[in-house]
């Protein structure tokens, strides 16, 4: 793609998220587990943008399906996710079959979050999807019935959806919105695939951590009830871990593979970043209370 392209998009911010920490409560009959956790907003992420078309798909498109079908679509597939598995194509389907709309997209991704990260990529790009299509195609749904919808894609998909930075309980669903001071952070990935699936099927993960008050919660009270195990099955994660706990106070965020350190200062942070080693892909973000994507839409307004 040349720059000139890239200028005409109209992108939509699909930001990353951090769990400043992650308590397990305990399981639910069908397999998913109750947490407590603080979701932090940053303001880097990766980006979307989505040409709206009208008409129905075309008799060359294998988007095709039956009828007079909209075309919904990437632009160019996401690497080693077929459309019909990537979030990003079943929110916009989702939300086309929710509320009967014939219109179709052709959505373009500037992949910026490493995949299966525990930054939350898929979840955002799913809820940014959910609500500038909801914008775009003038389908009317609210906040709340974008979240329901959400949901059903994944348990992260509706706090991306609120937009706030918020302590969340049950799978996450249950949200409160909680204003943090804005700190930096620097967070890394070292490269290992962590399956989310893995992690909480383990019999070895902690799922007993009593209940905290929200009005309780200081990040050194609290944990990551992922990462002893993540630790011990992955060293490159421990090792990363401790490299950034020299500098600052340092956690992974969600099931991994990304740890994050927290910093008062970006200049700091970005000194430390530059002494990482390049085998750990890493940025720094602002934490942000208000997620990137509400700003957009309401510029949308
Ligand atoms: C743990 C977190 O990373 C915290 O941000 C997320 O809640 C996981 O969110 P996610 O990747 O969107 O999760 P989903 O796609 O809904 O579920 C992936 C897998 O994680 C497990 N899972 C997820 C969320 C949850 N509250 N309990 C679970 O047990 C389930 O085994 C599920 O099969
Ligand atoms: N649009 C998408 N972006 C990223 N991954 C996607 C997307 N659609 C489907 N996936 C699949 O989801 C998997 C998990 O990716 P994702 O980046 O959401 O994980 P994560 O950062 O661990 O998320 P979370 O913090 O919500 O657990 C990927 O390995 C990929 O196969």
């Amino acid at each position: 793609m040349n720059s000139s392209e890239t200028k005409q998009k109209d992108w939509w911010p699909s930001p990353a998220k951090l769990n400043l920490f992650l308590h397990i409560l305990g399981r639910y009959d069908n397999g998913y587990h109750q947490l407590q956790s603080l979701f932090q907003m940053l303001d880097y992420g990766d980006e979307l943008a989505f040409d709206v078309t009208c008409s129905a798909a075309s008799d060359t498109d294998k988007e095709r399906t039956e009828g007079n079908a909209p075309t919904i679509r990437m632009d160019i597939p996401l690497k080693g996710v077929p459309d019909d598995d990537n979030l990003i194509i079943k929110a916009a389907r989702l939300l086309a079959q929710k509320t009967q709309c014939n219109k179709g997209a052709v959505i373009s991704l500037n992949k910026r979050l490493p995949m299966g990260g525990g930054i939350g990529g898929g979840s955002s790009n799913a809820a940014t999807t959910l609500v500038a299509l909801n914008h775009l195609w003038q389908t009317g749904l609210s906040e709340d019935e974008l979240s329901a919808l959400g949901l059903t894609l994944g348990a992260d998909v509706p706090i991306f959806v609120r937009g706030l930075t918020a302590f969340a309980a049950g799978v996450g669903e249950d949200i409160t919105p909680a204003p943090q001071q804005e700190h930096y952070f620097l967070v890394a990935t070292p490269n290992v695939h962590i399956s989310t699936a893995d992690v909480f099927t383990s019999p070895d993960l902690p799922r007993n951590t009593p209940a905290i008050r929200w009005e309780d919660y200081e990040f050194e009270k609290t944990r990551n009830d992922c990462q002893q195990l993540v630790v011990n099955r992955y060293p490159e994660v421990a090792k990363l871990l401790q490299w950034l706990v020299h500098y600052a106070p340092s956690r992974m965020t969600g099931t991994g593979a990304s740890v994050f350190a927290t910093f008062s200062d970006y200049t700091l942070a970005e000194q430390v970043r530059a002494k990482m080693p390049d085998t750990w892909q890493s940025f720094v973000a602002k934490g942000v209370n208000r997620s990137p994507l509400l700003d957009k839409l309401e510029q949308q307004r």
